[in-house]
């Protein structure tokens, strides 16, 4: 339960809830329980009237409807409180599921891009949604139906000692074990349903990959084999669903013969004591019977309960596993920093932690505000990892990386990001509109700035030809774009957030020359006193730029403006007349 106690602070927030919760709970179960009271009365009365005591039918009849009536209104009054009692701790519970999936989602939010790196995503879907619920059957069913059998076993045995101490002993022998088997019948089940939960989440990834392939399936002629593959996969999902059934179907069989045993146990010794005169009336055993049939269930329940009680256990173990997480990357000024964007580096290393790849070796360089530094390089020699390292995604392992003469450790963390606009390698667009995915970084840009971005994108004549222009809807359900329309779409982003400092990461890659060139002399416009970094495996991104960078292996090879460097020997001039003959003979 160590785990668990996380939470407790739930509870105290929704105190109120529960303690009326608890409350009625205790009520709906005395009213519940003085029913067999009254079964036993009405049988008295008919024992009075054969015994003779009783000589007035009329009698009889006013008091067997007098206690109709109170079983009536017991029942009534029972059931409506039985139906506020789930109406308020399985609302409790409801409430506490959507704090802890909104407590995991901020806490996602604050992680570092590290995080996302070590754990696979079905994980973090899973820790947020799967683990979350079995939390919530702790915090709901687990609590009611904990709080149900407490209450429900105090008074009945309290009820039924002070009318038949014996009998009572007896009555309650069978019911630990009864709970001892439902709760190893329910460790079982919950086994095998995660067996089973596997296999159908191995045929959903496997279903959604061939069907996102399917241009792959279908070019390399594969279907047969991919349907064999699928057949095979649900054939063991079927035996698994199989092996699941028939353990759940010994649960109800189970649960009636251990009712059927108590119930002899009832009538046996009940009878027996009956007739050696220990008990007064055959109401007694009436009573009891029903009791035992009162009792069983929430009995049965404390096997379930506790099976339940481990699994929310472990899954607030796993859940607690990453909301104890610090987040790499913190904040350490509270204060909001004013940008302008000169950005130095000087003597920086870094190394992934993850892969051990020392991805940038002992780099210095600087760039003034409202200058454009371009990066150029081989693919793996640390372009990218630099600006990440701007945007601090990462921090550096040494050396110190500064912007306006201030570490970027030292400035406000949200004020940095929100000065930078930035375009990644792989465009990344949500399944919503054009227009939403522009406004992106900028909730208040008008339509007019949209449509602006996109001209200096050069993606605003695709878009005009879309039937629904701007308000078409992309992804799954929506249309897809091509490449080019989306590293476009993506710069459109960037620019409308008219940030100080802008960083494009190799965004150009698929578009054709001629749309290239437009769109970096939009870019050089739109870049006048900002500070720019564009990273491109292409001379023509980068000539134009106040400085270059030729990085090779995470150590710079070659620095200086575009004239100096296709006047020196190396690996610019050479990337420099490849493409240009390149071009010449396209
Ligand atoms: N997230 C990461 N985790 C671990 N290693 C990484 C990660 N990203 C990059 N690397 C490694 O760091 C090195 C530099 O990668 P980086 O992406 O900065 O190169 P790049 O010059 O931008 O390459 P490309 O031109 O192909 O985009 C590579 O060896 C790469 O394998």
């Amino acid at each position: 339960m160590k785990a668990l106690k996380h939470v407790n602070k739930y509870f105290l927030k929704y105190k109120y809830q529960l303690l009326f919760g608890i409350a009625i709970t205790i009520i709906a179960r005395i009213f519940m329980l003085v029913t067999p009271r009254f079964v036993r009365e009405i049988f008295k009365v008919v024992e009075d009237y054969k015994a003779g005591t009783i000589t007035e039918v009329s009698v009889v009849r006013a008091e067997l409807l007098e206690d109709i009536l109170y079983i009536i209104g017991a029942a009534i009054i029972a059931g409506l409180f039985t139906f506020l009692m789930r109406q308020t701790i399985i609302n409790m519970s409801r409430h506490i599921e959507f704090d802890l999936k909104n407590e995991i989602y901020q806490q996602y939010q604050r992680l570092s891009l590290n995080f996302y790196k070590k754990n696979r995503t079905g994980d973090l879907m899973n820790r947020i949604s799967e683990d979350v619920s079995r939390v919530r059957m702790y915090a709901g069913p687990a609590i009611m139906y904990t709080i149900n059998t407490i209450t429900l076993f105090i008074i009945a045995l309290l009820y039924m000692y002070s009318e038949a101490p014996t009998l009572t002993l007896y009555t309650i022998l069978p019911l630990p074990f009864l709970s001892f088997a439902i709760y190893k019948l329910s460790k079982e089940i919950h086994k095998r349903s995660t067996i089973v939960q596997v296999y159908l989440s191995k045929l959903s990834t496997f279903t959604q990959e061939s069907f996102s392939g399917i241009s792959v399936i279908k070019a390399n002629g594969i279907e047969v084999q991919t349907s064999e593959n699928f057949e095979a996969l649900s054939q063991g999902s079927k035996d698994k669903q199989l092996a699941l059934v028939r353990i759940q179907a010994l649960f109800f069989p189970m649960m009636v013969l251990l009712i059927g045993l108590s119930n002899l146990i009832v009538i046996y010794i009940g009878g027996k004591q009956y007739i050696d005169g220990e008990i007064e009336s055959l109401g007694t055993i009436a009573e009891f019977i029903i009791y035992v049939n009162m009792l069983t269930w929430p009995v049965a329940t404390v096997g379930w309960v506790t099976s339940i009680i481990q699994q929310a256990e472990a899954s607030q173990a796993r859940i607690n596993e990453f909301l104890d997480l610090e987040p790499e990357i913190q904040n350490h000024n509270e204060t909001p920093s004013n940008i302008h964007g000169n950005i130095e580096f000087k003597k920086v290393s870094f190394t992934y932690d993850d892969t051990n790849i020392e991805a940038l070796k002992d780099i210095s360089f600087t760039i003034n505000h409202g200058e454009t530094l371009a990066i150029i390089g081989k693919t793996g020699s640390g372009k990218s990892t630099i600006l990440d390292l701007i945007g601090r995604l990462y921090d550096c392992n040494s050396g110190i990386i500064s912007i306006d003469n201030t570490a970027i450790k030292d400035l406000n963390l949200y004020s940095l990001r929100d000065s930078i606009g930035y375009v990644p390698q792989d465009a990344f667009l949500f399944s919503d509109s054009i227009k939403n995915n522009i406004k992106f970084g900028k909730e208040d840009a008008t339509d007019e700035n949209v449509i602006q971005a996109a001209k200096l994108a050069q993606v605003h004549g695709n878009i005009s030809k879309f039937a629904k222009g701007y308000d078409t809807v992309l992804g799954e359900r929506g249309i897809t774009l091509s490449g080019g329309q989306k590293q476009r779409v993506s710069i459109a982003r960037a620019i409308i957030k008219d940030p100080k400092i802008l960083l494009f990461d190799d965004c150009l890659s698929a578009v054709d020359t001629e749309t290239e060139e437009k769109i970096l002399k939009n870019l050089y416009r739109v870049a006048a006193g900002k500070t720019t970094v564009i990273v491109s495996h292409r001379v023509s991104s980068a000539k134009n730029a106040d400085k270059i960078i030729v990085l090779d292996d995470g150590k710079i090879l070659q620095q200086g403006s575009h004239k100096t460097l296709i006047n020196t020997e190396g690996y610019y001039k050479t990337l420099y007349l490849k493409q240009l003959s390149e071009k010449e003979i396209s």
